[in-house]
């Protein structure tokens, strides 16, 4: 078929009442109370025709623990190769409650179910790099077909800095699947922010559709979950089925259903605690589309014009410990560009009203983010200060007032991967408002139809990483212990 609907869920995960490891009864009780939600969520879903529903990282079980606490809440989650459908054999690889009754709400809706549990595999002494508890435990998400069928199971790769309850996989998974309404990949959360596996899952292995499940912490002004999300489904040409929990506390919301040409459909609501269900139809095979987005050459532009305006002044500025080269925007309209190493970043506005008690500034920024893992950014962004003291510029900022008759930000780019960001006040995206130029440009189309609060051209340079500490602390450490 062309198209398919899919479904995410946006679940308000119910976590343990206590910190302290508990019977693997009471996890199981635990695991059934989320499932019992996430059953409401499939069942509403396979009404409403959806073909795959796609549910939150973390979404059984919580976050908040120790490679201990986690254990029981762990089952042995096999190779799909082995051709199972734990719904209708449940004992064949040992317990497997979560396993079996995920394949059975799959099975009993005849729906695709994607979720994110945790996989637990012994191992000896004769494996070097074997845990000293014996045993590894993996953050991993797992698909269920519509038989109930395990087709796929994904260890996520690029674990974030609080996951100290799992281990890194020694070498990255590429994981796919094909089904009637197209090819698949899976990756989880903080993967989506470096090379191994997503950007090989998309221009490599040239999957059609995503399945992100995630436990994003929204971080503006370029990391709000529906920002990036859908900014990275733009910028790799994929459709991107994102399902967050949903904790404002934590600052966790931000869900959706992101196409090449954009959001599909997407939420974000800070205010309430329920969970919600958003559903959409795809185009199963985005890239045969006849509208399918041209291929970017992100520098071309940029490089070919000359530097505007020498007399504007430009300042430092952090957002959060990155240090940006930002302009002001002092007029209503003009032309601006702004440097930083190899980067530079160029902009031709028109404001729509320009308010006295806000000031917009353009930024750029080419560097090593992250104070442990260090990968590479460059970014050039237009964007609202938090106050009219420039030395807010760069801190979050959630309203704006002053909406923009036109706004073309490009620049010097060394890389391919550039991500196109829009978002309003209230963190809103701008569906059908702006369009990336084969030569680079991110531009409205008829001005912004609400007040603005950044543009964003977010450029990872994957070859300029450094190398992840955890994992060459790893790879030096077992290397010692074979030398000896
Ligand atoms: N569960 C995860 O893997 C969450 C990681 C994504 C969080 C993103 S990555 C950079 C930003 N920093 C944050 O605290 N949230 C954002």
């Amino acid at each position: 078929s062309d198209t398919f609907i899919a479904v995410v869920y946006e679940h308000t995960v119910i976590l343990p009442r206590t910190i302290h490891k508990v019977s693997p009864d009471d996890a199981l009780a635990l695991m059934n109370r989320n499932m019992d939600v996430l059953e409401g969520a499939i069942k509403e879903a396979a009404q409403q025709g959806a073909r795959i529903i796609v549910t939150p990282e973390d979404g059984i079980y919580g976050w908040v623990f120790t490679r201990e606490t986690i254990y029981p809440y762990l089952e042995d989650i096999p190779d799909p190769e082995v051709n199972w459908i734990p719904c209708t054999d449940p004992t064949r690889f040992g317990r497997a409650p979560v396993q079996e009754r995920l394949s059975c709400m799959a099975r009993n809706n005849s729906i695709y179910v994607v979720a994110n549990i945790g996989d637990k595999k012994p191992c000896n002494s004769s494996d070097p790099k074997c845990p000293s508890d014996g045993r590894y435990q993996y953050n991993t998400d797992v698909v269920f077909d519509t038989e109930g069928k395990l087709v796929a199971r994904y260890h996520k790769y690029n674990l974030f800095r609080q996951e100290t309850q799992f281990n890194y996989p020694k070498e990255p998974e590429f994981i796919t699947f094909e089904t009637p309404f197209g090819k698949f990949g899976i990756f989880t959360c903080f993967d989506i922010l470096f090379r191994e596996p997503a950007v090989v899952l998309a221009t490599e292995l040239q999957v059609d559709t995503v399945l992100f499940p995630t436990a994003w912490m929204n971080v503006l002004p370029f990391l709000t979950a529906v920002e990036f999300h859908s900014a990275w489904a733009m910028g790799m040409g994929v459709n991107l089925l994102s399902a967050n929990t949903h904790n404002t506390i934590m600052s966790m919301t931000g869900s959706g259903l992101f196409t090449p040409h954009g959001p599909a459909m997407y939420y974000y609501n800070s205010k309430t605690k329920e969970g919600r269900l958003l559903v959409a139809e795809l185009s199963a095979r985005p890239r045969l589309s006849p509208n399918y987005p041209a291929a970017v050459n992100w520098s071309s532009y940029a490089t070919s014009v000359k530097n505007y305006s020498g007399e504007n002044k430009t300042f430092p500025g952090a957002v959060r410990r990155d240090i940006f080269t930002f302009s002001e925007l002092k007029h209503k309209a003009g032309n601006h560009t702004v440097c930083q190493k190899d980067l530079c970043c160029h902009l031709t506005y028109q404001m729509s009203n320009k308010s006295k008690d806000e000031v917009y500034v353009l930024g750029a920024f080419d560097g090593l983010h992250g104070s442990v893992i260090k990968y590479h950014w460059q970014i050039c962004t237009l964007l609202k200060c938090k106050s009219t003291d420039l030395s807010t510029c760069g801190q979050p900022s959630e309203t704006a007032q002053t909406k923009f008759a036109m706004f073309s930000l490009s620049g010097t780019f060394g890389t391919n991967y550039v991500f196109p960001e829009v978002l309003y006040s209230g963190v809103q995206l701008a569906p059908g408002e702006f369009e990336v130029l084969s030569d680079g440009r991110l531009q409205s189309k008829n001005g912004t139809s609400k007040p603005l609060l950044t543009v964003t051209l977010f450029g990872r340079c994957y070859e300029k990483d450094l190398p992840h500490p955890l994992r060459s602390f790893l790879f030096l450490h077992n290397k010692k212990r074979k030398q000896l």
